[in-house]
Protein backbone atom coordinates (compact mmCIF):
# COMPACT_ATOMS: atom_id res chain seq x y z
CA UNK A 1 0.00 0.00 0.00
CA UNK A 2 1.46 3.30 -0.80
CA UNK A 3 2.50 5.56 1.96
CA UNK A 4 1.04 9.08 2.51
CA UNK A 5 3.12 11.65 1.60
CA UNK A 6 4.30 14.02 4.12
CA UNK A 7 3.95 18.02 3.57
CA UNK A 8 7.66 18.43 2.78
CA UNK A 9 7.70 15.26 0.02
CA UNK A 10 4.75 17.11 -1.23
CA UNK A 11 6.18 20.32 -1.57
CA UNK A 12 9.50 18.73 -3.16
CA UNK A 13 7.59 16.71 -5.90
CA UNK A 14 5.56 19.32 -6.65
CA UNK A 15 8.26 21.46 -7.26
CA UNK A 16 9.63 18.76 -8.97
CA UNK A 17 6.66 18.33 -11.38
CA UNK A 18 6.20 21.90 -11.95
CA UNK A 19 10.00 22.85 -13.07
CA UNK A 20 9.89 22.43 -16.82
CA UNK A 21 5.48 23.51 -16.95
CA UNK A 22 4.41 27.56 -17.79
CA UNK A 23 3.18 29.54 -15.30
CA UNK A 24 -0.20 28.78 -16.33
CA UNK A 25 0.03 25.52 -16.74
CA UNK A 26 0.53 23.96 -12.97
CA UNK A 27 -0.24 21.38 -10.93
CA UNK A 28 -1.56 23.21 -7.35
CA UNK A 29 -2.70 21.67 -3.70
CA UNK A 30 -5.96 21.90 -3.11
CA UNK A 31 -8.12 20.36 0.34
CA UNK A 32 -4.80 17.50 0.68
CA UNK A 33 -5.46 16.62 -3.45
CA UNK A 34 -2.67 17.21 -6.73
CA UNK A 35 -4.98 19.36 -8.48
CA UNK A 36 -5.27 20.69 -12.49
CA UNK A 37 -7.78 21.50 -15.12
CA UNK A 38 -6.57 20.57 -18.96
CA UNK A 39 -7.97 22.14 -21.72
CA UNK A 40 -8.00 20.85 -24.91
CA UNK A 41 -9.44 21.50 -28.03
CA UNK A 42 -12.98 20.10 -28.16
CA UNK A 43 -14.97 16.85 -26.69
CA UNK A 44 -13.28 14.52 -28.85
CA UNK A 45 -9.74 15.29 -27.76
CA UNK A 46 -10.46 15.53 -24.35
CA UNK A 47 -12.07 12.33 -24.45
CA UNK A 48 -9.41 10.77 -26.30
CA UNK A 49 -6.81 11.76 -23.78
CA UNK A 50 -9.08 10.84 -20.90
CA UNK A 51 -9.05 7.01 -22.64
CA UNK A 52 -5.02 6.87 -22.80
CA UNK A 53 -4.61 8.41 -19.17
CA UNK A 54 -7.42 5.17 -18.38
CA UNK A 55 -4.93 2.61 -19.87
CA UNK A 56 -2.04 4.61 -17.28
CA UNK A 57 -4.30 4.56 -14.48
CA UNK A 58 -5.22 0.63 -14.76
CA UNK A 59 -1.37 0.03 -15.52
CA UNK A 60 -0.32 1.67 -12.17
CA UNK A 61 -3.48 0.19 -9.96
CA UNK A 62 -4.33 3.87 -9.38
CA UNK A 63 -7.40 5.95 -10.68
CA UNK A 64 -8.18 9.63 -11.23
CA UNK A 65 -10.98 11.45 -10.10
CA UNK A 66 -11.77 14.18 -13.06
CA UNK A 67 -14.61 15.84 -13.93
CA UNK A 68 -15.02 16.41 -17.63
CA UNK A 69 -17.61 19.51 -19.09
CA UNK A 70 -16.98 19.66 -23.06
CA UNK A 71 -13.40 20.36 -23.65
CA UNK A 72 -12.13 20.80 -20.26
CA UNK A 73 -11.45 17.75 -17.77
CA UNK A 74 -10.75 18.82 -13.90
CA UNK A 75 -8.61 16.76 -12.13
CA UNK A 76 -7.95 15.85 -8.47
CA UNK A 77 -5.25 13.06 -7.58
CA UNK A 78 -5.34 11.29 -3.93
CA UNK A 79 -4.72 8.10 -2.99
CA UNK A 80 -7.58 6.57 -1.01
CA UNK A 81 -5.82 4.07 0.19
CA UNK A 82 -3.28 6.77 2.03
CA UNK A 83 -6.24 9.13 2.60
CA UNK A 84 -3.53 11.23 1.11
CA UNK A 85 -1.18 12.52 -1.67
CA UNK A 86 1.15 9.63 -2.67
CA UNK A 87 3.66 9.04 -4.74
CA UNK A 88 1.09 7.26 -6.82
CA UNK A 89 -0.17 10.57 -7.73
CA UNK A 90 2.57 12.27 -8.39
CA UNK A 91 3.62 9.45 -11.29
CA UNK A 92 -0.11 9.49 -12.21
CA UNK A 93 0.33 13.47 -13.06
CA UNK A 94 3.33 13.00 -15.10
CA UNK A 95 1.76 10.61 -17.17
CA UNK A 96 -1.26 12.91 -17.82
CA UNK A 97 1.69 16.30 -18.58
CA UNK A 98 3.23 13.42 -20.90
CA UNK A 99 -0.28 12.54 -23.09
CA UNK A 100 -1.28 16.23 -23.07
CA UNK A 101 -0.45 17.31 -26.44
C1 LIG B 1 -6.60 -2.86 -5.19
C2 LIG B 1 -6.37 -1.59 -5.95
O1 LIG B 1 -5.06 -1.54 -6.42
C3 LIG B 1 -6.64 -0.38 -5.06
O2 LIG B 1 -7.96 -0.40 -4.62
C4 LIG B 1 -6.31 0.92 -5.75
C5 LIG B 1 -7.15 1.17 -6.99
N1 LIG B 1 -7.05 2.54 -7.44
C6 LIG B 1 -6.82 3.53 -6.56
N2 LIG B 1 -6.86 4.81 -6.94
C7 LIG B 1 -6.70 5.80 -6.09
N3 LIG B 1 -6.76 7.07 -6.51
N4 LIG B 1 -6.45 5.57 -4.81
C8 LIG B 1 -6.36 4.33 -4.32
O3 LIG B 1 -6.13 4.16 -3.12
C9 LIG B 1 -6.54 3.24 -5.21
N5 LIG B 1 -6.42 2.00 -4.83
Amino acid sequence: MPAKYTIEQVESALTQLNQNLPVDDQWAIKNEKLCKTFKFKNFISAFGWMSQIAICAEKLEHHPEWFNVYNKVKVELTTHDASGISELDFKLAEKMDLYKT
